[in-house]
């Protein structure tokens, strides 16, 4: 039987016309296969309308995967507690037999698919079936990517919704042969608390030949909300194909001297500061977590992928995020996940206001002292704990920007981590490819609660992007030097730390001082400021620090804390570069540049050892 035949003895004739409206072959066969795979009780459709978004967020509440909060439009949802962050150990691409990817979990495809289809056959029975539709990028844009969403989970449509483009009707202007992404996802069996029940069978497949991701057993958002993570496997691959560059970062506005607008994007890896860079109040927020950047008429251009924020609420105060915390208290559509909730009301960790000893949080009824299976103390809010809401809503979004078709003039690039005793706070590459090898494809950093599993432990993360690496690395890095080399004029790449310590443990930097290198990194871009040049680039001059702090935070900055923050630690940058070129050498076809430049670094750093000793003042390259 035809595909449309068979859709229409599956839905009922409301949802059926809102299907057949959209002439897809593809679409259709993709939908009567599944709907019929999955056995859903009842299906709906979504279209753009406001009518259909908001059955969708009352469905939600309707099954109880969320509840009301006090303040109107806010909403709180659970996931298992132990299913609150990215499950990496469950989460595969799915690679042909006998093939392997570095660094990148993968599994035969063959046997995986089939592993899912069983894990998935009749997974919604007794269920309703939501079939969504949504757009990456901006809308009609270069960017644009159409993607459909089938769930069980309104509270992943509902996230959806918050955070894309609506696309319905994209899909029905685009017409018949329209390449687009597919997210299968079930919650699978819920327990008394509608959280999911199987975790033992939690799986995350990336089937990045079929443009399709399932994600079964799970509701934490990273590994179900298609959109986000799970598109980003299969934009990398069709990014490295193509020719662009789609990546784990912000992307922002910095506002120079005289209204000069310049743009940034960032990529740390999660839990490492984009949101809290992004959101600096005095700036203004174009993405916090996705951004697609392609090259046109030699411009790298940059757009969010997303239009909304799933950000980390643990220590969102009103001193340090004076904007997102008072957009988390307007009654403007909020999820709030993974929080303490009493009386109606959200509290967190870090909120910097008391909390209350009891309630209701991510591990059920909770009091203060309760333990967990493991013994282990459960804090009030889990620290993976978040927030959903879209951008339109804050006041220093750049909405502009947000939905320019032809994005925005990438001026500067900055990768980032959590690394406690390498990097300064903040330092320019010489160029595009110093910056790329250095500073992006040398990325590392300490695991943090976004992902299960141990926190604290140094990893290698190059761009921020390892858990979502979908290609070979070496084609990913080769790809990233070559789109430098099809622009006329390539951003400035950057790099940052954020979480430098001494020698008890203590962080070198307050929250805020961000605020001061952004600035710095907006001067450098235009050739306003001048710089110190370093065996790893170049760093700022003291006097440029000691005024921008007085300016942007009105502080003193001193001449001592400078010095410590950017002395050249050569024993750990030396380290450093042993690691990352052991783990390269032992790739095979990685860009030959990429042993050059730090094999160059190294030198210049054994120079300046020769001439200066280990930990080397800022002040003595000054004098040089
Ligand atoms: N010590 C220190 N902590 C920081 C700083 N900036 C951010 N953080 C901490 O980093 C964590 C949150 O980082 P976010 O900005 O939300 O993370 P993100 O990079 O957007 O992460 P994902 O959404 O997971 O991709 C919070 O625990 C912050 O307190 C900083 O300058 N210093
Ligand atoms: O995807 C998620 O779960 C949230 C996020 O931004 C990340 O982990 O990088
Ligand atoms: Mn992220």
């Amino acid at each position: 039987m035809e595909p449309l035949e068979r859709l229409e003895k599956l839905l009922d004739k409301e949802q059926f016309e809102k299907i057949k409206a959209i002439d897809n072959p593809q679409l259709h066969a993709f939908l009567a296969d599944w709907i019929e795979w999955l056995e859903p009780d009842r299906v709906f459709v979504c279209t753009d309308s406001e009518e259909d978004e908001r059955y969708v967020k009352w469905k939600a509440l309707y099954y109880g995967e969320e509840k009301m909060l006090e303040t109107p439009n806010h909403t709180v949802h659970y996931d298992n507690y132990y299913d609150q962050a990215r499950d990496k150990a469950n989460t595969a691409v799915l690679v042909p037999k006998g093939k392997k990817l570095p660094y990148v979990d993968t599994k035969d495809r063959e046997e995986s698919l089939k592993e899912i289809r069983e894990l998935m056959k009749g997974v919604m029975k007794g269920k309703e079936l939501f079939v969504c539709f949504f757009v990456l990028g901006p809308k009609n844009s270069i960017f644009t990517i159409p993607a459909v969403q089938l769930t069980d989970s309104a509270y992943v449509a509902h996230s959806e919704f918050l955070l894309y483009r609506k696309g319905y009707e994209d899909f029905k202007r685009l017409g018949r042969n329209t390449r687009f992404l597919r997210f299968i996802h079930s919650a699978g069996e819920l327990d008394e608390r509608k959280t999911s029940k199987n975790l033992d069978k939690r799986r995350v497949y990336i089937d990045v030949e079929g443009d399709t991701v399932y994600s079964v057993n799970t509701q934490y958002g990273g590994n179900t909300i298609g959109l986000k993570k799970l598109a980003f496997r299969l934009t990398i691959k069709r990014a490295v194909e193509e020719g662009w560059l789609s990546e784990h970062m912000f992307l922002m506005r910095v506002n120079g001297p005289h209204g000069r607008k310049t743009y940034f994007t960032g990529a740390y890896p999660s839990m490492c500061g984009k949101t809290s860079t992004a959101m600096i109040s005095w700036e203004n927020i174009v993405g916090d977590d996705l951004t697609f950047i392609l090259p046109v008429n030699g411009i790298a251009r940059g757009a969010n992928v997303e239009k909304g924020v799933f950000g980390i609420i643990e220590g969102i105060n009103p001193e340090d995020d004076p904007i997102i915390w008072q957009v988390l208290h307007s009654p403007v559509e909020i999820i709030f996940s993974n929080v303490l909730v009493k009386d109606g009301k959200p509290y967190w960790n870090g909120m910097g206001i008391e909390i209350p000893d009891e309630g209701e949080n991510h591990s059920g009824k909770w009091w203060k002292g309760k333990k967990d299976k493991e013994g282990k103390e459960i804090p009030p809010s889990h620290k993976n704990a978040r927030f959903t809401v879209s951008l339109e809503h804050f006041p220093n979004a750049d909405l502009e920007a947000l939905e320019n078709p032809c994005g925005v003039e990438i001026g500067g690039m900055i990768f980032g981590g959590r690394d406690k005793d390498t990097w300064p706070p903040v330092r320019e590459a010489f160029n595009w490819e110093h910056g790329v090898i250095t500073m992006g494809a040398s990325l590392e950093s300490e695991t943090t609660a976004a992902t299960l599993g141990k926190e604290g432990i140094r990893e290698f993360n190059p761009m921020a992007i390892l858990d979502f690496m979908s290609v070979h690395l070496g084609d990913y890095i080769r790809n990233y030097l070559e789109f430098g080399r099809k622009l006329k004029k390539t951003p400035k790449i950057f790099a940052v730390n954020y979480f430098l310590r001494d020698e008890k443990g203590n962080w070198l930097n307050h929250k805020l001082d961000k605020a001061v290198w952004l600035k710095w990194m907006e001067l450098r871009v235009h050739g306003d400021a001048d710089a110190i040049e370093t065996p790893i680039g170049y760093i700022p001059k003291y006097e440029d620090l000691r005024r921008l702090f007085k300016e942007v935070l009105n502080k003193e900055y001193t001449r001592e804390a400078y010095e410590k923050q950017f002395t050249i630690r050569v024993p750990e940058l030396l380290a450093k570069i042993e690691r990352i070129e052991e783990i390269y050498r032992k790739l095979e076809d990685v860009p030959k540049e990429l042993f050059q430049v730090l094999e160059e670094e190294r030198k210049r750093l054994l120079e300046a050892r020769e001439k200066y000793g280990d930990y080397i003042s800022p002040f003595a390259f000054e004098g040089s």
